[in-house]
């Protein structure tokens, strides 16, 4: 996975939420921090197209996420900050099965697709179960199976672990270690992203930390005081 931004700028409403950015983005677990509001929600949503920048250009191997945005939408998956938004339907096999439709399979490859992602999580027990009924832990589990049955190659997470007990941050923790697919995490929970290759630090806009999780850490907590 090749994420790059090239002189990419976002602008809202004639305020800059994004200073122009270029950099090269190959690790296969990049965290994202910084206090509310300097811009990392808007950098992350434009990995995948879903904010497109007003200047500049961002590719994900090689495609641009305008013009080719079905490309990388197929190749970046996006798990919003309240997972109860990511499950469409009430059924967590019906959303599952929904997320596959564009792929054009078989019931029977959708049922056997679905079943994957469900024991890959250890959730097959939910399959029948609605989502307001689930756990904020379960929730959370569902919604990166409702992604990643479609099979994306990068996941991007917008704060796993915001509002879970301790109990279910750890699960969540956990699963996200062992996820194979590249993944882009944007937390609050510096924990969670400790030993990741590499951290974004994002102050006011602009890229203002690059690099190993504990020297952006530790240069976030100077910037915090
Ligand atoms: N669609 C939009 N229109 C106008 N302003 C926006 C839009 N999206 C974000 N902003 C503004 O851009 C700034 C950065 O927002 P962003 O969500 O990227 O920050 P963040 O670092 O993810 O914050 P938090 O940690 O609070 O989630 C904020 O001031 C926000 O109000």
């Amino acid at each position: 996975m090749d994420i790059r931004f090239e002189q990419a700028e976002a602008r809202f409403e004639g305020r800059t939420i994004l200073q122009p950015l270029t950099l090269s983005l190959v690790e296969k677990r990049i965290g994202i921090i910084g206090l509310n509001g300097s811009g990392k929600t808007t950098f992350a949503r434009m990995i995948n197209g879903l904010v497109a920048p007003t200047a500049g250009h961002v590719t994900v191997d090689g495609f641009d996420t305008v013009k080719q945005a079905d490309a990388v939408r197929g190749r970046v998956g996006f798990i919003f900050q309240n997972p109860q938004n990511q499950i469409i339907l009430p059924i967590l096999k019906e959303d599952l099965a929904l997320g596959l439709k564009r792929k054009k399979l078989s019931a029977a490859e959708v049922k056997a697709a679905s079943d994957a992602v469900l024991s890959r999580f250890g959730i097959a027990h939910l399959a029948e179960r609605r989502a307001h009924e689930l756990s904020g832990g379960e929730l959370q589990l569902a919604a990166m199976a409702s992604v990643l049955v479609t099979q994306p190659e990068l996941l991007i997470m917008d704060e796993p672990t915001n509002q879970l007990d301790l109990k279910n941050r750890n699960l969540v923790s956990r699963t996200i270690e062992g996820l194979h697919e590249s993944v882009v995490v944007i937390t609050h929970d510096l924990d969670l992203i400790g030993d990741f290759e590499r951290v974004l630090l994002f102050h006011q806009g602009q890229l203002v930390g690059d690099g190993p999780a504990d020297e952006t850490i530790e240069f976030y907590r100077g910037l915090a005081e």
